[in-house]
This record gives structure tokens, C-alpha cells and sequence, in this order.
């Protein structure tokens, strides 16, 4: 039988139990090294000191909302593994005594754990386990709840004031510690968000390209990162030592403004020069702001950036934009802001300016012959040439191709242009010399000047251009100042090559033929075609203004096939009279020669007219040899398998080389007139000729004088051993009837020389 005094043993052994219990709470409090340790050392006192039946502990996941047992001990652990509760008070597994404490905040006694309706569903449990009474003690840290202390005894009705107020303060020393946790976690966490933050901002300063430097109001500066080591050359204390205006250009007139802009807005960001250690000066980009440290400080932060690379690649792309690649000169675009600027300066002082259009003559023939590297070094020297002979203050520019322009601002008079002119065709006709070749080029000028021939730059360019085309026209090599009258010519100039493009098909265009004759017995040996042009209004057009015509316009293969094909049928016909058996000689250009259907051509003109290959001979001029001569080759000796002559014209005026020529399948050279006259007393025309004549003699070609106008030349030449003459000595070029007369009366009635 239980007395009261074994009632109060068991009291005071409870609560010397539950003392015990809270003195090692407050040990593991001071112990526990975390959150866990704690609540499981808490489970275990109170089993072992507490000589309780089992002790668990509840915790709220703070992510889900959900209770989950975080730590256990005594017997009956095992129900824990699956057990449910909830924190809502509308599940039945809420409003057990831990769901209630935890909702509720405040301690759930169940004295009779077993007859408790709250702990109904765990009934079977208690009986297995042997739990009388249990209690649930919320658990909190820094006033929120955020767990719950259950523990289960064997005996009823144990919940004394007593008890209850030791379970109580074991529960509050349990979560006093849980709170020193909870603070040492956010303190941590803060930390470690600091140091990250902290981080952070290191790696951009030390990591950013650009400089970043703290300041002092008074121009101190108190940090530095290491892009403004690199960016000003030096260490970070040498920096600090330097200060602020140590770094900026001061002689820069923007600082001036920069540091108003500061003063008044707090923040200035553009574009100032700054000096490195060294004292280099160079072009940066500053954004600076004035800010308050935390203690209230004044500090400047300032973000250089230096745009050295980037000023040197905009330069560039200016300086590429309005310059020509090739040459280095200024372009078109350039040229025009300088002549706009010029004309308004003239305009201003009441002065003049001369604009002059330099093409440089046939330099598309240079291009063509020697190919575009070569053609693009002439270009670069002449180029250089004339740049020498203006003045810094004239402008030079290339408009692409061979053309040039030329301003000559603020000139007294139009004539002032004329020596400059000279000047620059001078420079042009000296000899230019690539690699081991030698070539002679020349220029022609156009001049229109300010306010004469134009006021603005369209029409000075316009006229400029215009007198340029008329002194191509009038023998190039030469300037030619701008008159209205030129735009007629150059009107003149485009309607003749109109009537050019008919002229096949309205029959204008006619042959003469001029007999060739061998200086031995003077008898003619062939004839040679030379085309006409009667213009219906302007009369007989020479080829030398015709041909070049047709020569830029493409004309000249139509025309160069109505030659062959007129001269292959004259030939034949004569032929078959029997008035002559030598070749006809027919003029190609380097154009119609360089057709990919030219063979097929000849072929075609030859079986048409039925001449035999060996009367006809191509002339073709020393030009067509100088550029991709494995095709030339090709072509010429498909000529020679069909039996055809060739022959180099005007020989001595081109530039062949020698090597080549000797492997050229190469029948006859004719010699140019111009190194004919004035023979036999010219002595250089003379050598020339003579070495001609040697030279093709010895290299096994026949050699023909062109031009041969006199005995006298006529018989020296002979004297040299030259085959054949061509000339007015002999015949004139006849139209075909007059020279079937020729023909007929027996050529070679020339006076043989005495
Ligand atoms: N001063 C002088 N000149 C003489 C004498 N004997 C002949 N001539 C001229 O010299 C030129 C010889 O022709 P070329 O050198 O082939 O030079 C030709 C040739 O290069 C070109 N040409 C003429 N017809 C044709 C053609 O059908 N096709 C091509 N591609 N060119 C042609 O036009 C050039 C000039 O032809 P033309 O005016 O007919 O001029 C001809 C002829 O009339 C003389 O004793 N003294």
C-alpha cells in the first residue's frame, strides 16, 4: 500500500531526478558543440537523469512548415519512424499534445496519458510502451517556437507545480541554447555574406582593366587597384605619393570644367588626358563620384579607362576612310571636303584656286602588260612623284584607277597653275624603273579654276575633267585649261563614237592597201590593209583617231573582224588574177587578238574567202607579248600550224624582251617608221635601225623599214641587209581599185636606188 510518505520520497526523488536533469541541461547547453548535439544530449539527460520512459524532440523544417523528429531517446523510439504529426488543427494528427504545443506555444500535461482523448491515437502505443503521463514542452529560440521537448513517464499524475515549473526551466535552458545557436548560425551567416560580399567587390576592383581610385577631398589618394598599376606604370604607393593631380594632365583645358562639372553635380564622367609615371601622356575616359563613407567621410571614386588603342584604331579607320590604300593620298571624299573648304576661303578673301585632273596617259595598256602588282608600284612611284612637287598646303588626292586631283588653293591667278602643271608632267615622264624594267609613262592635265569655270565643286570637277579628256585628245602629255567649248567637243567626241558603232553596218568603213617591196629587185613581196572610215558628214576619218576609239569601246573587234574578213577576200581575188602572190598583212590589236575566239576567226575568214593561210599575215605590235605569255605562245603557234605569217609592227617602240623574241614563232619584223626618218644622217635613228637589222637578221627574221620615204633611206637601208620597205617612196595606201591598177601595171616600177 503506497503511503504519503512514499508519495513524498517519490516527489523529492523526482524532482531531485528533474534538478539533476536540468543542472546537465545546462552543461550540454555549455557543451554542445551544435543544434543537434544539444537536442539529443537533452533527449538522453532526461532519459538517464531524469529517469523518464523516452524523450524526443520535435522540430518545425522552417522551409516546408512541416514537424519532423530531429532527436530521440528511451524506450519506444522505434514508434518515432513512422509517426505523423502535423502543425494544422484541422488534422487529427495536429491536435495531439506535441502539434497543440507547437501551434500553441505553451505546455501540454497529459496525466493520464492513457485516458487522454488528445493522445487517443497513440493509446496503443502507451500500453505497449507502458506511458502514464507525458508532456510536450515548447521549445523556442529568440521568442519563436520553434520546437517541441516530449518526454513520457511510467507513472500517473507525476505534474505537480512543482514539476511542471523544473520541466519548464529544463525546457527554457534547452532553448536558450538553442537561441545561442540559432545567433552564433545568423552571425556566421552574416559573416559569411560580408566576406562573400566582400569578395565580390575585390575581385571586380582587382579584376576590372580599368583603374579604380579611391580619393580624399584634398586630393590624396588612398587606393589604388592593379589595372591602375598597369594603366599609369607603376606601383600602387607610387600612385598614392602622386595624388591626384599627380595623375591628371593638368595643361589639359577640359580639367577645368571636369572639376566644376564635379563640384556642382557630385559626379563628372568624359573624356580628359592623364599622365603615366613616365610622364607619356594619353587619352582617358574618367567617370568620377563623390560619395560618404559610413563615418561620414567625403571620398571620390574614380573609373579610368585608357582609350589609347581605341583613339589609335578610330584614327585609323578615319584616316582609312578618307584615304586611298594604295598610295597613302587622300580620296575622292577628303578631296571634296578640302576643295568645299577652299572655295568658301576663296570665296571669303576674293582669291582664285585651281583644280587640276591628272589622268596618267594608256595606263590601262601599262596595267594590261604588265600586270596589276606591277601596274599598282607604278601607280605607288608616280603617286609619290607628284606629291613632291606640291606644297603642303595643296591637296593631292587619287580618285582610284590612274586618276589624280589636285587642289591649289588660294592662288593669285589661273597661270599660277602652269608651272605646278609643268611641274607635275615633268616628274611623270622620267623614266620609272621596277626591278630590272624600265617604262615611260605620261600624264595629262586638266585645269579649271575658282570662280572662272565654276563656284562650286561639282562643276569645277566637272570641267576640270572635261579640259583633261581634251588634252588626251590633243596629244597627251600636255595640260589644257578649261574653256566652255570643250563641253561641245566632248559632246563632238561621244556622237562620233555613236557613229562609230554603225559605221560597219552603213558600209562607211573602207581598206586601203599599201604594197610592201623587197629592196633587192623592188618588186612587191605582200600588201597591207589599213582601215578607213568616210564619216558621212566629217569626211575621211585617219585610223589613228578611229582606231583608239574602238580600241576603249570593245568597237574594235567587230572591227578588226570586217578588216580580216575584207582583206582575206581582196587578197584571194587578187591572187586568183594572178596580180600578186605575196600575203596581205592585216592589223591586229592586242584586244581582238586576245579573244578567246580569234583562231576560230582566222579559220572562218580564211575558208570564207578561200585564201590560203600562207597569204595572209597577222601584224600584231611588240604589246601583246608582255603579259601571260604562255597563252600568247599558245595562240601563236596555233596561227603558225595553220600556216598563217605573223609579223611584230612598229618593232622598237615596245619593250620586248629579247629572250622572248627569239622564241617567238615569228616571221617578220617591221621596223617603226619613226626610227627611219632622217636616215641616213640621224646617227642614233641610224644605229637603232642598224641594230634592228642585225639583231632580227640573226635571230632568222625577215626585217621590213616602215615609213620609207626617200632614196636615200631607202638604198642605207638596203646597205644594212633590211628584207623589205613599206613607204610613199614606193606606193602610197591606194583604195582597192586603184591599187588593182597598181597591181596591174606591173608593181615594182619604183626607181631602183643608184
Ligand atoms: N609618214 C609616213 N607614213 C606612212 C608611210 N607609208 C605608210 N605610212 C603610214 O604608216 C602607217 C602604217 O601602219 P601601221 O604602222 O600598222 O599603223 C596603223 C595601225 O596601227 C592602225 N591601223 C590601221 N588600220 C588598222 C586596222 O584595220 N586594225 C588595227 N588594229 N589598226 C589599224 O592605224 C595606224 C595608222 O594607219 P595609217 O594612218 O593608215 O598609217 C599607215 C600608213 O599610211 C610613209 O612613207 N610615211
Amino acid at each position: 500500500m503506497t503511503t504519503d510518505i512514499d508519495i513524498a520520497h517519490a516527489k523529492i526523488h523526482r524532482l531531485s531526478r528533474l534538478y539533476l536533469t536540468l543542472s546537465r541541461c545546462n552543461q550540454a547547453v555549455l557543451e554542445s558543440a551544435s543544434e543537434s548535439d544539444l537536442l539529443a544530449s537533452a533527449c538522453q539527460i532526461a532519459v538517464d537523469a531524469g529517469e523518464l520512459a523516452m524523450a524526443w524532440v520535435a522540430t518545425i523544417d522552417p522551409e516546408t512548415g512541416t514537424i519532423r523528429v530531429a532527436e530521440r531517446f528511451g524506450r519506444g523510439v522505434e514508434y518515432l519512424e513512422s509517426v505523423q504529426i502535423s502543425p494544422d488543427a484541422e488534422d487529427p494528427n495536429g491536435r495531439g499534445p506535441t502539434g497543440t504545443a507547437l501551434r500553441e506555444g505553451h505546455p501540454v500535461w497529459c496525466d493520464n496519458f492513457m485516458r487522454d482523448p488528445r493522445t487517443a491515437q497513440w493509446h496503443a502505443l502507451g500500453e505497449r510502451f507502458g506511458w502514464s503521463a507525458s508532456a510536450s514542452l515548447p521549445l523556442t529560440s529568440n521568442g519563436h517556437v520553434v520546437g517541441a521537448l516530449n518526454l513520457y513517464l511510467t507513472q500517473q499524475n507525476a505534474f505537480d507545480a512543482a514539476t511542471r515549473e523544473l520541466l519548464g526551466e529544463i525546457a527554457a535552458v534547452i532553448s536558450f541554447g538553442l537561441g545561442r545557436f540559432a545567433l552564433e548560425a545568423a552571425r556566421q551567416e552574416a559573416e559569411d555574406r560580408l566576406r562573400d560580399s566582400e569578395d565580390r567587390y575585390r575581385s571586380i576592383v582587382e579584376h576590372s582593366r580599368d583603374a579604380i581610385l579611391l580619393t580624399a577631398p584634398d586630393g590624396r589618394i588612398l587606393a589604388a587597384n592593379p589595372a591602375a598599376c598597369r594603366i599609369f606604370g607603376c606601383t600602387e604607393s607610387d600612385i598614392l605619393r602622386l595624388g591626384r593631380n599627380g595623375l591628371v594632365d593638368t595643361a589639359d583645358p577640359r580639367v577645368t570644367a571636369a572639376v566644376e562639372e564635379r563640384r556642382r553635380t557630385g559626379s563628372f564622367s568624359g573624356e580628359l588626358t592623364m599622365r603615366r609615371y613616365d610622364g607619356e601622356r594619353f587619352p582617358a575616359e574618367l567617370s568620377t563620384s563623390v560619395f560618404q563613407t559610413h563615418s561620414g567621410e567625403v571620398r571620390t571614386s574614380m573609373l579610368i579607362r585608357d582609350v589609347t588603342e581605341r583613339k589609335r584604331n578610330e584614327a585609323q579607320l578615319a584616316y582609312l576612310a578618307q584615304h586611298d590604300a594604295l598610295t597613302g593620298l587622300p580620296n575622292r571624299l577628303l578631296l571634296t571636303d578640302r576643295l568645299n573648304l577652299a572655295i568658301a576661303q576663296a570665296e571669303r578673301d576674293g582669291t582664285s584656286l585651281a583644280l587640276m585632273f591628272l589622268d596618267l596617259d594608256r595606263f590601262k595598256q601599262v596595267n594590261d602588260l604588265m600586270g596589276h602588282e606591277l601596274g599598282d608600284q607604278v601607280l605607288h612611284q608616280a603617286a609619290q612623284r607628284l606629291k613632291a612637287c606640291v606644297r603642303a598646303s595643296d591637296t593631292l588626292s587619287r580618285q582610284g584607277g590612274d586618276e589624280f586631283l589636285i587642289v591649289l588653293p588660294n592662288i593669285g591667278s589661273p597661270e599660277t597653275a602652269v608651272p605646278v602643271a609643268r611641274k607635275l608632267l615633268d616628274t611623270l615622264i622620267t623614266p620609272f624603273s621596277l626591278g630590272d624594267r624600265e617604262m615611260v609613262l605620261s600624264g595629262s592635265i586638266g585645269i579649271a579654276c575658282y570662280p572662272e569655270d565654276g563656284t562650286d565643286a561639282d562643276s569645277l570637277l566637272r570641267n576640270a575633267d572635261a579640259a583633261m579628256y581634251v588634252a588626251k585628245d590633243l596629244g597627251r602629255n600636255r595640260y589644257q585649261f578649261y574653256s566652255p567649248a570643250m563641253n561641245e567637243r566632248i559632246r563632238e567626241r561621244l556622237m562620233l563614237e555613236i557613229d562609230l558603232r554603225r559605221a560597219i553596218e552603213r558600209g562607211q568603213l573602207f581598206l586601203n592597201y599599201q604594197p610592201q617591196f623587197a629592196f633587192t629587185n623592188r618588186l612587191v613581196i605582200g600588201l597591207e590593209a589599213l582601215a578607213r572610215w568616210q564619216h558621212p558628214t566629217l569626211g575621211l576619218i585617219p585610223p589613228d583617231q578611229f582606231i583608239p576609239m574602238a580600241e576603249n569601246s570593245g568597237l574594235i573587234v567587230p572591227i578588226g573582224a570586217w578588216v580580216l574578213e575584207t582583206a582575206c577576200q581582196q587578197q584571194a581575188a587578187w591572187i586568183a588574177e594572178g596580180l600578186i602572190d605575196g600575203p596581205m598583212a592585216v592589223n591586229v590589236s592586242m584586244h581582238q587578238f586576245r579573244q578567246p575566239d580569234f583562231i576560230e576567226r582566222v579559220t572562218d575568214a580564211l575558208s570564207r574567202s578561200g585564201l590560203s593561210a600562207c597569204h595572209l599575215e597577222l601584224e600584231v605590235t611588240e604589246s601583246v607579248f608582255m603579259q601571260d605569255l604562255d597563252r600568247v605562245m599558245q595562240t601563236l603557234e596555233a596561227l603558225r600550224s595553220l600556216g598563217v605569217r605573223l609579223s611584230i609592227d612598229d618593232f622598237g617602240t615596245g619593250y620586248s624582251s629579247l629572250s622572248h623574241l627569239k622564241k617567238l614563232p615569228i616571221y617578220r619584223l617591221k621596223i617603226d617608221q619613226s626610227f627611219i626618218q632622217g636616215l641616213p644622217l640621224d646617227q642614233e635613228n641610224a644605229a637603232i635601225a642598224g641594230a634592228i637589222i642585225s639583231m632580227g637578221k640573226r635571230l632568222g627574221f625577215e626585217v621590213l623599214a616602215e615609213g620609207v620615204e626617200t632614196q636615200e633611206q631607202a638604198r642605207y637601208l638596203h646597205s644594212l641587209e633590211c628584207d623589205a620597205g613599206q613607204g610613199y617612196l614606193f606606193a602610197r595606201p591606194m583604195a582597192a581599185r586603184e591599187c588593182t591598177d597598181f597591181l596591174r601595171d606591173g608593181a615594182g616600177a619604183t626607181p631602183a636606188p643608184s
